[in-house]
């Protein structure tokens, strides 16, 4: 791992080139939309559905981060639009499904990879900072799941939703805000991918371990330093292993699996901690 904020995880040339297990068809007149498309995990995913032939829309509030995107994209020969998009706003998701989803022709596969928090313990958080990632990560998510359920609904075709969230049983610590709001996300995929089994939907969780990305900046370089030898692999895990794990549980490979929270993570949700803001004197080994 590195300090360079530009390096954090696989960059675009790396990811353009990365060997994979699927087919280069494998999502071929496929249409899929990534919410934090131009970040790490959401960038991971969008160049495995490019490569495997699907047509990319990738959203994001950053125009810059989604303009770098879709022109390494376009670069490579993949087909893709980015479009600005805050999934905390409902009226700029609904705006997204009414205009470039419906022009492009709709989705079958809505990735949902934009959220994030900020470290800090849980006694300290302001009511407007846990309101913030609760809106992100949850309130957002669910803006993004129930556009997409209406428009394949209102479509009359399938579809699936694979929502990104982190490991909620044990280990994560400094977060408490996001492990309410991606706890949310589980309990609300679980509820839909059975009320929207019958419009042909499913609706999936990956919970990823520790993914060396540009969202690792929120974190002092002395908790990163820690997130390798978290779980029992003692190692990080890369945007590559959370893309196949999406793409694998969001095609039709994963035709027969809803409701479930996949963890990539190393086995974390099993042995390991990571303390986001440094593991406090209590918890000190002797
Ligand atoms: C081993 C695994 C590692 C850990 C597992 C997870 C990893 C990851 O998720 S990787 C990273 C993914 N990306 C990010 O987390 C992005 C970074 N985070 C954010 O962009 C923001 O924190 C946000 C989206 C969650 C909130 O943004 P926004 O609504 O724009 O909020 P504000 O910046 O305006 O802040 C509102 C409010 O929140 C409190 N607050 C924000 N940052 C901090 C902070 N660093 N420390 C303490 N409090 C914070 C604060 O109350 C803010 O209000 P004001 O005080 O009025 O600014
Ligand atoms: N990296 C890791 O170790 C782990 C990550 N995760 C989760 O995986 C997901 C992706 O994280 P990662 O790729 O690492 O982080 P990044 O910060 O690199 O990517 C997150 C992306 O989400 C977008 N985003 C955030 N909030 C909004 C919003 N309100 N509206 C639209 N877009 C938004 C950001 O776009 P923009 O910059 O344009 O605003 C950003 O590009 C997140 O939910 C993260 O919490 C979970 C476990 C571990």
């Amino acid at each position: 791992m590195t300090d360079d904020p530009m390096k954090l995880g696989l960059d675009d040339a790396a990811l353009a080139v990365h060997p994979t297990v699927f087919a280069a068809d494998a999502l071929a007149g496929k249409r899929v939309l990534v919410s934090g498309g131009a970040g790490g995990i959401g960038r991971a995913v969008a160049w495995l559905a490019g490569r495997c032939g699907a047509e990319l829309i990738l959203t994001g509030r950053d125009a810059g981060k989604l303009d770098s995107a879709v022109q390494a994209m376009t670069a490579a020969g993949l087909q893709v639009q980015g479009h600005v998009v805050d999934i905390r706003k409902p009226e700029t998701v609904a705006d997204l499904f009414a205009g470039p989803v419906t022009e492009a022709g709709g989705i079958d596969l809505l990735v949902n990879s934009a959220g994030g928090q900020f470290p800090q313990a849980a006694i300290d958080f302001s009511a407007k900072g846990w309101n913030a990632v609760i809106d992100n990560n949850l309130n957002g998510t669910w803006h993004m799941m129930q556009a997409a359920a209406r428009h394949w609904r209102d479509t009359s075709r399938p579809g699936s939703i694979v929502n990104i969230v982190v490991v909620v049983e044990h280990g994560l610590y400094g977060v408490a805000h996001t492990i309410a709001a991606r706890s949310g996300v589980i309990g609300v995929s679980r509820a839909v991918a059975v009320e929207w089994a019958p419009l042909g939907i499913r609706v999936n969780c990956i919970a990823p371990g520790a993914i060396e990305t540009p969202g690792w900046r929120v974190y002092a370089p002395e908790a990163r330093a820690t997130y390798a030898r978290s779980n029992p692999m003692m190692r990080a895990g890369t945007t590559w292993d959370i893309a196949e794990s999406v793409i694998w549980v969001g095609g039709t490979s994963g035709g027969y699996v809803t409701g479930e929270t996949i963890n990539v993570a190393g086995g974390s949700q099993l042995w390991g901690e990571t303390w986001t803001t440094g593991r406090p004197d209590w918890f000190q080994p002797g």
